[in-house]
């Protein structure tokens, strides 16, 4: 397997005031055979109104650092250190290593938002769609009472279903259908930031696509800032605009995803993009570049 080097890789530099500033972060399980490093000192900028993909293969440590962007980390993993800085719209950039439960409680939904792995089947099969999204809303915006029932009709038009879903259950659903539902309920507040963890993993090839198209509007139309973990390179090629390569807990490769997959510069980038199926000559799609910010 090729080597990981503790050098800073290229494309990590920070870029003036991005989104986020992930620095020097590590994150250990606790197991009983010892500490595992499962994030070994990462620096990663998200910077806005972009789709920063992570890639890599199982167990490289995508979701653990997701999870602790999202200060969404369960015992027995913990923060060993580093740093993240978090600038949302109109509040002072806070460090959401460093917040307490309260003021973290104030971030979620509104400012950070989070589609986890198999979310899909984490819908409370005895609620309807609408009363899903009115949880969620009223949870945190009472005053949006009296305008919850346009807001959903309107959330539910944006990833292209139909109103109708609204009155129905998850079992009326198909897994694609599920997934945009999730996907309208993690932008109901307008949050700066959306991370999906492998948001099309167990769908077919058909809705993947359909899938990857609503996450593109996202950001095309809302300016969400998104971050997207697969470890499937096919899913960057075609929505991202910078890809992270994850690679036994580091990140050992950071660009714009063309150049990354045109001139891969770690060889396990190399290895991950020589093994996804030929699916054309360019495996990214040309129409998609035009949407960069
Ligand atoms: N609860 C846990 N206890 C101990 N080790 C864990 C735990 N969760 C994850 N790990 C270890 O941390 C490392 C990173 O796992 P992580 O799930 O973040 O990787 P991943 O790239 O997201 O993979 P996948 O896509 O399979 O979830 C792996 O070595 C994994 O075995």
């Amino acid at each position: 397997m090729p080597e990981v080097t503790a050098a800073r890789v290229p494309g990590t530099e920070l870029t003036d005031e991005p989104l986020v500033e992930i620095k020097d972060l590590r994150v250990h399980y606790r197991t009983t055979k010892g500490d595992v490093p499962a994030v070994n000192g990462v620096d990663l900028a998200i910077r806005r109104g972009e789709i920063l993909g992570i890639a890599g293969e199982s167990g490289s440590g995508k979701t653990t650092l997701a999870v602790a962007l999202l200060r969404l980390l369960r015992p027995p993993g913990y923060v060993a250190g580093g740093e993240i800085v978090f600038r949302p719209r109109g509040s002072p950039p806070v460090d959401l290593l460093e917040l307490d439960e309260r003021r973290l409680r104030a971030l979620r939904w509104k400012a950070l938002s989070y589609l986890p792995q198999g979310s899909m089947n984490s819908m409370n099969p005895v609620m309807r769609v609408a009363d899903q999204f009115r949880d969620v809303i009223l949870e945190h915006r009472r005053d949006l009472r009296g305008d919850v029932d346009a807001m959903i009709r309107r959330l539910l038009r944006q990833v292209g279903l139909d109103e109708n879903v609204a009155r129905m259950y998850p079992h009326e659903l198909s897994g694609g259908m599920k997934q945009r539902v999730l996907m309208a309920i993690s932008i109901a507040l307008e949050p700066d930031l959306v991370v999906a963890d492998e948001p099309t993993t167990a769908l077919d090839v058909t809705i993947q696509r359909v899938i990857l198209q609503s996450l593109g509007d996202l950001r095309d139309q809302f300016g969400v800032t998104l971050v997207v973990i697969s470890h499937d390179m096919g899913v960057h090629a075609q929505l991202v605009d910078r890809v992270a390569v994850m690679y036994e807990g580091k990140v050992v490769e950071v660009g714009d995803v063309r150049q990354v997959f045109k001139r891969p510069q770690h060889p396990y980038t190399k290895s991950l993009i020589e093994s996804i199926p030929k699916i054309g000559e360019a495996p990214w799609r040309e129409e998609q570049r035009s949407r960069v910010p």
